[in-house]
């Protein structure tokens, strides 16, 4: 936390319906679930988004689908955020640059000025994302009232190298916008709860639900507390889930276990 950093953040997961390859669809969609969850008694301080809620995993189509540049869905996201005063966190939407397609979270302040972007940087082959998109190739930290949080996006959680790398730099909370099937609700509740563990941060995940096709995907979007305690998880159906986070915990939790001052990095494989 640095000086004049809020004590508390209100958190609001939209854990929404995806309609494949329906853009504008999704937009209105999840423009009313935001608003909704702006109007509750507890007004959250950040609101964060699904991946790929734009378009869902229509990859076979994503080259027409994608939002060039990303400028509607940052202009959407952008009023927004300064007409209510929030944070953005907005999952990740496809974004067209020149002929390529990524996977792309876009964060904007409470003025609606744009605080950080970052593309997926591991794509998952299961689902051939590899085949149509573009890896990001940066990890990525930004700023909310102070704490300092950490972008990764659904299949990263696999890979503890980007969360310990987020940690390392400083990060108190990692963000995962999710688009996680059935049948791996064992591996996303595990894996989420171990990068929460092990790094001493907040992990704040945002997925969607429904069915696309074969797939069909759960819900379960998760706060979980830098001890590994669940503060509010979802259930399978549409859910504004909210949970608030105390941004002096982190700290209080490496000062007990002091796994950062205990790390021999020098012994570590490369
Ligand atoms: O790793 C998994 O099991 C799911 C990952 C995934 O669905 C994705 O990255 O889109």
């Amino acid at each position: 936390m640095t000086d004049g950093a809020k004590p508390q953040l209100n958190i609001a997961l939209i854990q929404a319906y995806i309609e494949i390859g329906e853009p504008g669809v999704n937009m209105n969609h999840l423009a009313e679930m935001m608003e909704k969850a702006v109007a509750a008694e507890q007004k959250p301080d950040v609101i964060v988004l699904p991946e790929m809620w734009n378009t869902g995993y229509a990859l076979d189509r994503i080259g027409e689908l994608a939002d060039p540049n990303g400028e509607e869905t940052k202009r959407r996201l952008s009023d927004f955020a300064k007409r209510h005063g929030v944070h953005i966190v907005g999952g990740s939407v496809a974004e067209k640059i020149g002929d390529r397609i990524y996977n792309t979270m876009y964060v904007f302040g409470r003025n609606g000025e744009s605080t950080a972007k970052y593309s997926k940087m591991h794509l998952f082959r299961l689902m051939d994302e590899e085949k149509f998109l573009h890896a990001g190739e940066e990890a990525v930290t930004f700023e909310l009232d102070g704490m300092k949080a950490g972008a990764s996006i659904c299949y990263d959680i696999r890979f503890p190298e980007l969360s310990r790398t987020l940690a390392l730099a400083g990060a108190n909370v990692l963000f995962v916008p999710a688009e996680w099937p059935h049948p791996r609700l064992h591996h996303w509740r595990t894996l989420l709860t171990a990068r929460a563990i092990e790094n001493q941060m907040y992990v704040v995940a945002c997925n969607r639900v429904g069915r696309s096709g074969e797939t069909e995907f759960f819900g379960h979007s998760m706060l979980i507390d830098p001890w590994g305690e669940v503060i509010a998880e979802g259930g399978e159906e549409e859910a504004v889930v909210t949970g608030t986070l105390d941004c002096a915990l982190p700290e209080e939790v490496k000062g007990r276990i002091p796994v950062f001052e205990d790390r021999r990095p020098h012994l570590y494989f490369k």
